[in-house]
């Protein structure tokens, strides 16, 4: 189980409108008292003319593991990849009014250097996605690309990263071999080892236990509730039974808004708003 995080405040918000209804939408839920490593501030997210993410306010604390849950389209991936700008690379999506507030930082004013932001917020995906070279070079990708060559410091944030990912032990014989080798979970594994080698302060993950088959799912969940520990972790799950079993806190979301923000156990069992209740309930999907 994982330990019971700082007490997150839920304030009442009105129910999202139908999707039909005009796109007025009022503050949203703002939960944890204090500032969070990651602050949102009523901000809208648009692909274009369409309008994804309505006036979300969050505080997302450090060194805890959130889940973002909610039905399908509801905008968790949207509001996920806004943490490091990766929504930057589709034409046409761009932040409406708001803020997202990193150590301090809007990440979205204009001097961000997007590179140097990847680094500090790394991202895992659905379908690992390593590259077709060696485990070693896998891990050691992201410190390559900055200019690092020494091989001791390479070296010792191979064993770092694949002893953080839980991997170390099954890789150690053969960091030189291909990273294809591996199992699908061990990939995905890799992927986060490949994610924490450059040290960031954030890990993104979208949905990614999906393509895993329920033992690597475990190792990957055993994983994750451990890498609080040092970094702070944002998890997009279509799964109710992960979120409880990883997240310290949960964010419910509903059609671009989020209704509710609290600890994990008063979401599941004392949520505060109907929508909420209904969700977890199962009576919509
Ligand atoms: N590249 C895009 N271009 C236009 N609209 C998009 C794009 N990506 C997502 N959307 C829209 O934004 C809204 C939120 O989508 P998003 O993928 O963030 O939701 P989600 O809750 O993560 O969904 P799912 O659980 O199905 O992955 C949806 O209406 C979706 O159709």
């Amino acid at each position: 189980m994982v330990a019971a995080p700082p007490q997150p405040r839920t304030s009442s918000v009105d129910l999202p409108p139908a999707p039909s209804e005009p796109q007025e939408h009022a503050e949203a839920v703002s939960t944890t008292q204090q500032e969070g490593i990651i602050s949102v501030r009523g901000m809208d997210f648009m692909y274009g003319a369409k309008q994804a993410l309505f006036g979300v306010n969050m505080e997302i604390p450090a060194n805890q593991v959130t889940a973002f849950i909610g039905p399908s389209g509801c905008g968790k991936s949207t509001l996920l990849r806004c943490f490091n700008r990766i929504n930057d690379r589709i034409p046409g999506a761009h932040i409406g009014k708001g803020k997202v507030i990193i150590k301090g930082k809007n990440i979205y004013d204009a001097d961000v250097d997007t590179t140097q932001l990847r680094r500090q917020v790394g991202m895992v995906f659905q379908k690992y996605n390593p590259f077709p070279k060696s485990i070693y070079e896998n891990v050691v990708y992201g410190l390559r690309i900055a200019g690092e060559k020494r091989k001791k410091v390479l070296d010792e944030a191979c064993e770092r990263a694949l002893r953080e990912a839980a991997l170390w032990d099954e890789t150690k014989d053969r960091l030189k071999t291909n990273a294809f080798g591996m199992s699908g979970g061990q990939m995905q594994r890799l992927c986060i080892a490949r994610a924490v080698a450059v040290k960031p302060d954030i890990l993104l993950m979208d949905e990614p236990c999906s393509a895993l088959d329920p033992i690597a799912t475990l190792k990957v969940e055993e994983l994750i509730v451990a890498l609080r520990k040092e970094y702070t972790v944002v998890i997009v799950t279509h799964n109710m039974q992960q979120a409880r079993r990883v997240a310290d806190l949960t964010a419910f979301m509903y059609l671009g808004q989020l209704i509710e923000f609290a600890d994990t156990t008063t979401i599941f069992s004392n949520p505060q708003q109907k929508k909420t209740e209904d969700y977890i309930r199962g009576q919509f999907s």
